[in-house]
């Protein structure tokens, strides 16, 4: 069954398409990348799932429900979490209290909050850095944050707005790791420009191109076909 589909979703910025009826079915329990060149719509996409902006025409669907006209908190209060391209964490506050602040979204108890941090730190290798000011971290570690403060909602949906972009060689072979971890319990959506990450991480791979979705398949598939391939050479 599938956990998020997109009827006919639709984006356009006077007059351009950004996102043109693109119908899109996520199943629970899957690792899906959504690729595609400079301009594609992936961000426009992501954001039209989040609620951050509204459709042209078209639905979002959350696990069978229609929820096209939700504002964003509420669709984060149904399980839907996600990281943006640009850090977004508190630089002057502790590692472990930027966590708690997302984990009090679904947590009422401290002690559940407490645990909720931990645990989502833990899981992205950052458990001995609670204390430490997030600004203080590197810049790999940053993402990580960010990563852990989508986890402690709890999500059933995490979306990865390029969680790699900017990261050295070992921090995106740890991110790999990360990637696989994580799919053991939430479905994972990952817009991806590394295509070792792509070809590692993903069960399948959705290809964007001039906002309608051109391809979709294994990493194999899309791979080897040549829409997809002439789509980044600019010939498509
Ligand atoms: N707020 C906006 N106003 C006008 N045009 C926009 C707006 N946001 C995006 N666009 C346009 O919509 C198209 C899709 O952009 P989008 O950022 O979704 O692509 P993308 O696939 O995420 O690209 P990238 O890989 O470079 O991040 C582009 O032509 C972009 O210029």
């Amino acid at each position: 069954m599938s956990l998020l589909q997109t009827r006919a979703l639709t984006r356009h910025f006077s007059g351009l398409k950004a996102v043109e009826t693109v119908d899109f079915d996520l199943p629970e329990g899957e690792v899906r990348a959504l690729i595609g060149p400079n301009g594609a719509g992936k961000t426009t996409f992501v954001s039209l799932l989040c609620g951050r902006i509204p459709p042209t025409s078209g639905q979002v669907i959350f696990d069978g429900r229609d929820i096209s006209a939700l504002p964003a908190h509420r669709r984060i209060n149904l399980g839907m979490a996600y990281t943006f391209q640009i850090t977004s964490v508190f630089a002057n506050l502790p590692v472990a209290e930027n966590v708690a602040l997302a984990a009090r979204r679904r947590e009422a108890t401290s002690a559940g909050v407490a645990r909720a941090v931990a645990d989502a730190l833990e899981r992205v290798g950052l458990g001995d850095r609670g204390d430490q000011n997030a600004g203080d971290l590197s810049y790999g570690h940053q993402r990580l944050l960010e990563i852990a403060m989508g986890l402690a909602q709890a999500p059933r949906l995490l979306i990865l707005d390029e969680p790699t972009q900017g990261l050295a060689d070992a921090e995106i072979a740890a991110f790999k790791a990360l990637v696989r971890e994580l799919a053991s319990s939430t479905t994972i959506l990952l817009i991806e420009h590394n295509m070792s990450v792509v070809m590692e991480t993903a069960d399948r791979v959705s290809v964007l191109n001039f906002g309608q979705i051109l391809a979709e398949g294994t990493p194999a598939e899309i791979r080897a076909n040549p829409a997809v391939q002439a789509a980044y050479l600019g010939t498509a």
